[in-house]
C-alpha cells in the first residue's frame, strides 16, 4: 500500500511510540554522543513494499523536537518530501525488516555491548548459558544456550548489510555490530523493547561473569 493511503492515526501512533521509547532510552543514557537509532513500521508488510518511521540522523536523542523522525520506504528513501535525513544506518533497518517482517527495530551503543562484542569477536557470537532472561526471547528450554551473532563493523553501511543477511538467526531477535552496538527487533515496539532490555542485561551478565571467572 502506498504511503499516502496509510491511515493518519496509524502514522501518529507510531510517532508517539517512538517519542516515548526515545525519551525512556535517553533517560538510561543509551544514546551517548548522538549514537543509536530507532524505527517502527507502519501499515501492511510485504518484502517488496513497506514503510517505517525512523530517527533523523545525527540528532541529540535526549531532546524532543518536531524534527526527530521521518518516514522511509523499503529502500530507505523518504516516503514523502522532507528536509530531514534518515539515520545513516537506515539500510540495516530495511534489511532486518525484509528478513524478519518485524514491526520495530531499536539500536543502541552501550559500553557492555561493545565490550562483549570484542571479547567474543573471534568466535563471531556471544555465548549465553542458562540465564533466566533468555526467556524474554521466547526460548523456554531448560538451561537454554544461545549464541548472539556478531558481524563486522564498516564505516560504509551498505557493506555491513550482506553480513547481517547471512548471520541473522531467526531464533535470536538481535545482532551485534563489532565494537559498535546492538540491533534488537520485535513484532512491535513493546516486544523490541523487551528484547533490547534482555540483550543488555545478558551482555552485562556475560561481561561480569567472564571477569569473575578470570579471578579464580
Ligand atoms: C555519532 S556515533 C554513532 C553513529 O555513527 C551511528 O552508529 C549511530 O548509531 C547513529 O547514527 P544516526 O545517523 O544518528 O542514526
Ligand atoms: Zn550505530
Amino acid at each position: 500500500m502506498s504511503f499516502a493511503h496509510l491511515a493518519l492515526e496509524d502514522k501518529q501512533r507510531v510517532l508517539a511510540e517512538l517519542t516515548e521509547v526515545k525519551s525512556l532510552f535517553a533517560s538510561r543514557g543509551w544514546f551517548p554522543g548522538t549514537s543509536g537509532n530507532l524505527s517502527i513500521r507502519v501499515g501492511d508488510f510485504t518484502p517488496e513494499e513497506f514503510h517505517f518511521a525512523i530517527t533523523a540522523s545525527g540528532k541529540d536523542k535526549s531532546r524532543s523536537t518536531p524534527e526527530d523522525f521521518l518516514f522511509v520506504d523499503q529502500d530507505g528513501k523518504p516516503s514523502e518530501p522532507t528536509k530531514l535525513k534518515p539515520s545513516a544506518e537506515t539500510l540495516i533497518h530495511c534489511e532486518i525488516y525484509k528478513q524478519t517482517g518485524c514491526g520495530a527495530i531499536f539500536h543502541v551503543h552501550t559500553v557492555f555491548n561493545n565490550l562483549v562484542s570484542e571479547l567474543f569477536w573471534e568466535r563471531t557470537s556471544i555465548p549465553v548459558d542458562g540465564v533466566e532472561l533468555i526467556k524474554a526471547f521466547n526460548i523456554w528450554d531448560e538451561e537454554a544456550h544461545i549464541d548472539i551473532p556478531i558481524v563486522s563493523n564498516f564505516a560504509h553501511i551498505p557493506s555491513i548489510v550482506p553480513e547481517v543477511t547471512e548471520r541473522l538467526d531467526k531464533r535470536i531477535p538481535g545482532i551485534m555490530l563489532r565494537k559498535h552496538g546492538i540491533y534488537a527487533w520485535g513484532a512491535n515496539a513493546f516486544e523490541a523493547k523487551r528484547h533490547l532490555e534482555a540483550f543488555e542485561f545478558l551482555f552485562e551478565y556475560v561481561y561480569r561473569w567472564e571477569l569473575l571467572k578470570s579471578r579464580t
